[in-house]
C-alpha cells in the first residue's frame, strides 16, 4: 500500500491559552500533523476556532495543520483559512451537496489538500463522486464519533467503511477520527485507515508520546 502513517492529536483536547506550546509539545512527542477542529456552533452543537486562531498558530509551526471544517458553509472559510496557513481542509458531504466541485476548485487553489468527511448517519457511497471526480478530494475522513465533541466513544460499525474505501481505492488517504486510542487503533488500522486522529487518548495520557507510538506501530503493522 502507498499510504503512509499520520498521525494526528486532536488540538481540541489541549489547553488552548496555550495552544503554541501545545502544539510543540505534539510535534516533540512524534506526531505528524495537528488536527485542527474548527467548529461553527451550528453544523454542529459547539463552538472552537476559526482563521484567526490557525493564523496565530500558524506564526510558531510549520506543522501540517489538518483542519476539519465542522461547518455549514464551508465555501465561506476557504479563502481566509488558506490565507491563514492551513494545510488541509476537509468539508463535510453532507454540506457540500450542491457545491462541493467549486468547494475542491477552490482549497486547490488555494495550495490546501481537499478532504471530505462522512457523519456515522451518512453512507459511504455519498463520498464516491468527490473521490472519482477529475479534480478529486485527497482524503476521506471517517467520523468514528458525532461530530461536536472529543472524549466520547468509538463506533465499531464504522470500520465497514473504512475496509471498503480502502478496498476500492489503495492509495486514497482514509483518516479516522473520534474514540481512537491504545484500544481502538488496531481496529481501524485494520480495516485500512493509516490518518489518525486522537484527541482525549494522547493529550490524557501520562506518557503522549508512547500513545502516538503505539498508533503508528499498529498502522505500520497492518500495512
Ligand atoms: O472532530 C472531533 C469531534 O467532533 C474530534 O477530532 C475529537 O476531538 C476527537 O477527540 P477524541 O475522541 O479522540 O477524544
Amino acid at each position: 500500500m502507498a499510504v503512509t502513517p499520520k498521525i494526528a492529536p486532536s488540538m481540541l483536547s489541549s489547553d488552548f491559552a496555550n495552544l503554541a506550546s501545545e502544539a510543540h509539545r505534539m510535534i516533540n512527542y512524534g506526531a505528524d500533523w495537528l488536527h485542527m477542529d474548527i467548529m461553527d456552533g451550528h453544523f454542529v452543537p459547539n463552538l472552537t476556532m476559526g482563521a484567526p486562531i490557525i493564523e496565530s498558530l500558524r506564526k510558531h509551526t510549520k506543522a501540517y495543520l489538518d483542519c476539519h471544517l465542522m461547518v455549514t458553509n464551508p465555501l465561506d472559510y476557504v479563502e481566509s483559512l488558506g490565507k491563514a496557513g492551513a494545510s488541509g481542509f476537509t468539508f463535510h458531504v453532507e454540506a457540500s451537496k450542491d457545491n462541493w466541485k467549486e468547494l475542491i476548485q477552490n482549497i486547490k487553489s488555494q495550495g490546501m489538500k481537499p478532504g471530505v468527511a462522512i457523519n456515522p448517519g451518512t453512507s459511504v457511497e455519498e463520498v464516491y463522486p468527490l473521490v472519482e471526480s477529475e479534480n478529486p478530494v485527497e482524503m476521506v475522513l471517517v467520523m468514528t464519533v458525532e461530530p461536536g465533541f472529543g472524549g466520547q466513544k468509538f463506533m465499531p460499525d464504522m470500520m465497514e467503511k473504512v475496509r471498503i474505501l480502502r478496498k476500492k481505492y489503495p492509495s486514497l488517504d482514509i483518516e479516522v477520527d473520534g474514540g481512537l486510542g491504545p484500544s481502538t487503533i488496531d481496529a481501524a488500522a485494520s480495516a485500512g485507515a493509516n490518518c489518525i486522529v486522537a484527541g482525549s487518548s494522547v493529550f490524557g495520557a501520562p506518557e503522549p508520546a508512547q500513545v502516538i507510538s503505539l498508533l503508528r506501530n499498529s498502522v505500520e503493522k497492518a500495512q
